[in-house]
């Protein structure tokens, strides 16, 4: 897994530089390392990630941006013709920045969940069992992921993702 670092966070709040730290990501401030066909976690963009997606993230890489929420539609421009990009279904964040806002989600649980969503079920539990509050996100989502996570296609992630909205979403 891969993430491109845009270095506009508190360092000491980053989840993509402790994950990093721990060996857990490569880390890469420049969009030209990101390999062409890797799909790119994108909350800018429409489509949804699936299942569908596996042999690209499998073969081409996985790849979260690492930037703050204020400037996050600066920095996917760059990678959108020569990438795969991909938002995530609802889901709650669980860290303690944004607990309990929806779709807000830090990289280490954009990571995770998009491993599970992918079919990597016991690779996104371990790797988010790394963080103190990692454990709290799998449950929050547990029926969420797991509805995801068998859904074939895109567009069925989006009807799945329907049952699970807020009135008024
Ligand atoms: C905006 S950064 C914020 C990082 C935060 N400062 C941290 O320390 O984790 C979070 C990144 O995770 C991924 N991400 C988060 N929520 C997402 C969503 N709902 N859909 C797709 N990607 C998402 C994107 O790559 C996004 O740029």
């Amino acid at each position: 897994m891969i993430v491109l670092h845009a270095r506009d966070c508190d360092p000491k709040a980053c989840t993509a530089l402790r994950a990093h730290r721990m060996g857990l990501v490569e880390l890469t401030r420049h969009p030209g390392d990101v390999p062409t066909g890797a799909v790119v976690l994108d909350p800018t963009v429409e489509k949804a990630l699936s299942r569908e997606d596996r042999d690209a993230a499998l073969e081409r890489g996985l790849v979260a941006v690492d930037c703050s929420w204020e400037h996050v539609h600066r920095y996917f421009g760059p990678l959108r013709r020569r990438c795969r990009h991909r938002i995530l279904p609802y889901l709650i964040a669980a860290n303690p920045v944004n607990y309990g806002k929806p779709c807000k989600l830090s990289t280490v649980e954009a990571l995770a969940a998009a491993l599970y969503i992918l079919g990597f079920r016991r690779e996104a539990e371990e790797f988010i069992s790394r963080f103190k509050w990692g454990p709290a996100f799998l449950e929050l989502n547990r029926e969420r992921l797991e509805a995801y996570r068998r859904a074939e296609t895109s567009a069925e992630v989006v009807r799945v993702q329907e049952e699970f909205l807020p009135d008024g979403l």
